[in-house]
């Protein structure tokens, strides 16, 4: 069976096969360097990764690229604010992106590129270009002929004459050179004390769109399989993408094009430049921080395409669906050795098992992820259920070899959506009871009992059990306790 994927070109899915069998491109719109990433960013990369890691498992061999890009008026403003360098400005924030996505267990690119690194292949394309009548210079600026491209608006479904009818407002604030409202910038013609690059239209720097059309090809060759990014790019960018591509190479520039759903705030597109946004360290560091891998989770619970909002509550529920899962990922931490369990390296993936046909035929649907964490729920709820009879009965009721076996499938399957707990990564609900506390309570009542303060005693167990605390007494005084 193969996967399908939703095209944004053909407005539907279709069966996902790549130009070399085995083999998938890809390349990634990546983040414009001005400032910390946002939580719209940690969907976006957290979609795009699971996809990746998913392919990977389903045999391909991936080659992903995804850029940076380090020339653009948003970073030299703030490089003017901070009377630092655009170098200086890009640099902190493209260190600030590993780390916050590191955090996020997003596997690096293949390979990263850099507008600033791809000047001459922006070049040779603009070059080309303007050889093939597509573009034209104009007082040290260049630009694209939007009209002399068949394909425009192929990809966003927008009719040039549509938009100058029923939109005149989008397409005013024209710079005088263009000689159409609809043409865009291939190249801006330097301003004074801005970086520029020479070139045979004179000194200046790249638009845009012309650098991921240029990196694509210096990185890739002139067709993809998959090009990505965040819906939002569709129009212009990606469809101005095509345009510069296509008719440079008179190629397909990618076989599929994929674009995430937004995150929103009230509505609205979280983004730098709206200023409306928190930043992934912000909610991962904050005193009640939600743990990285919450948050991934939570992101996987939608489906990639559909707008998210975020909100207080959301992130009080992905806390708690969390902790349920990351109960069953250190099932075998916690009751692993009690059960005599061997060693898990040797143990695979049961295939053939429902859980994980499931999960690959949710996977397969266009990476119906939010299926997919049903599945993981569904065997970490199993696990749990084992797990507080082994402590209430001191047995299980499934065979220690197959319990085994779920936990592993479980532990592989989350692993596929990059989600992964350790021994020390454990949670505890914002709203819940800690661990020392819960140790102190119980010393609290042992002692109210000794003291034959039983009303205390049961009100400190009513307590407990209230937040979701089960307390067994043992013989000798112990009391055992969980979740
Ligand atoms: N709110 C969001 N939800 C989902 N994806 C987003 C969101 N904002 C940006 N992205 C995606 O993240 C990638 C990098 O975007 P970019 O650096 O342009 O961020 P931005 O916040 O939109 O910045 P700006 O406001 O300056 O345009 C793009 O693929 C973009 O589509
Ligand atoms: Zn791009």
């Amino acid at each position: 069976m193969s996967i399908v994927v939703y095209n944004t070109l053909s407005r539907r899915k279709e069966p996902f096969q790549p130009l070399e069998p085995g083999s998938v491109k890809i390349y990634c719109c990546g983040v414009t360097v001005y400032d910390y990433c946002h939580l719209g960013h940690a969907r976006c990369y957290v979609v795009w990764d699971t996809v990746r890691r998913y392919l990977q498992w389903r045999g391909y061999e991936v080659r992903y690229v995804q850029n940076f890009t380090d020339i653009d008026d948003k970073i030299l403003n703030r490089a003017r604010q901070e009377s630092t360098t655009m170098e200086a400005i890009s640099q902190r924030f493209i260190e600030a992106y590993h780390e916050d996505m590191a955090r996020l267990n997003i596997l690096k690119a293949d390979e990263y590129t850099y507008a600033t690194h791809t000047i001459d292949g922006i070049k040779r394309l603009i070059g080309q270009l303007e050889q093939k009548g597509y573009a034209y210079a104009a007082g040290g600026d260049v630009y694209y002929k939007v009209r002399q491209f068949d394909g425009y608006g192929k990809l966003s479904g927008r009719k040039l004459d549509d938009m100058q009818a029923g939109a005149s407002g989008r397409v005013e604030g024209v710079e005088p050179k263009k000689k159409d409202p609809f043409d865009f910038a291939l190249w801006k013609g330097a301003k004074p004390e801005e970086p520029a690059w020479e070139s045979p239209w004179g000194p200046g720097r790249p638009g845009w769109h012309i650098e991921c059309s240029a990196m694509v090809r210096d990185r890739m060759g002139d067709s993809i399989d998959i090009h990505m990014g965040g819906g939002d790019l569709t129009f212009p960018h990606h469809e101005n993408e095509i345009a510069q591509s296509e008719a440079a190479t008179g190629k397909p520039l990618s076989q599929y094009w994929m674009h995430n759903g937004m995150v929103n705030v009230n509505g609205e597109k979280m983004s730098k430049s709206l200023g409306n946004f928190t930043t992934i360290r912000q909610l991962l560091d904050a005193e009640d921080g939600l743990h990285p891998m919450a948050l991934r989770l939570f992101l996987c619970q939608a489906q990639y395409r559909k707008p998210v909002d975020f909100t207080r509550d959301a992130i009080l529920s992905a806390t708690k669906s969390w902790q349920t899962l990351q109960d069953g990922l250190l099932f075998g931490n916690n009751y692993g050795p009690q059960l005599h369990w061997s060693g898990s390296s040797a143990w695979s993936l049961d295939l053939e098992s429902d859980a994980v046909q499931r999960f690959q035929i949710a996977m397969d649907d266009d990476f119906n992820t939010p299926e997919a964490v049903a599945v993981l729920f569904e065997l970490a709820k199993e696990l749990r259920r084992q797990g507080n009879l082994l402590v209430h009965e001191g047995k299980t009721d499934v065979g220690s070899d197959k319990l085994q076996q779920q936990w592993h499938n479980l532990v592989c399957l989350a692993q596929i959506l990059g989600i992964e707990a350790t021994a020390d990564s454990v949670t505890v609900a914002n709203d819940g009871p800690g661990d020392d506390e819960i140790s102190g309570l119980i010393e609290q009542r042992l002692a109210a009992k000794k003291a034959k303060d039983f009303a205390l005693a049961d009100k400190i167990r009513d307590g407990l059990t209230a937040q979701g605390i089960t307390l067994i007494d043992k013989p000798g005084g112990i009391t055992d306790w969980h979740r």
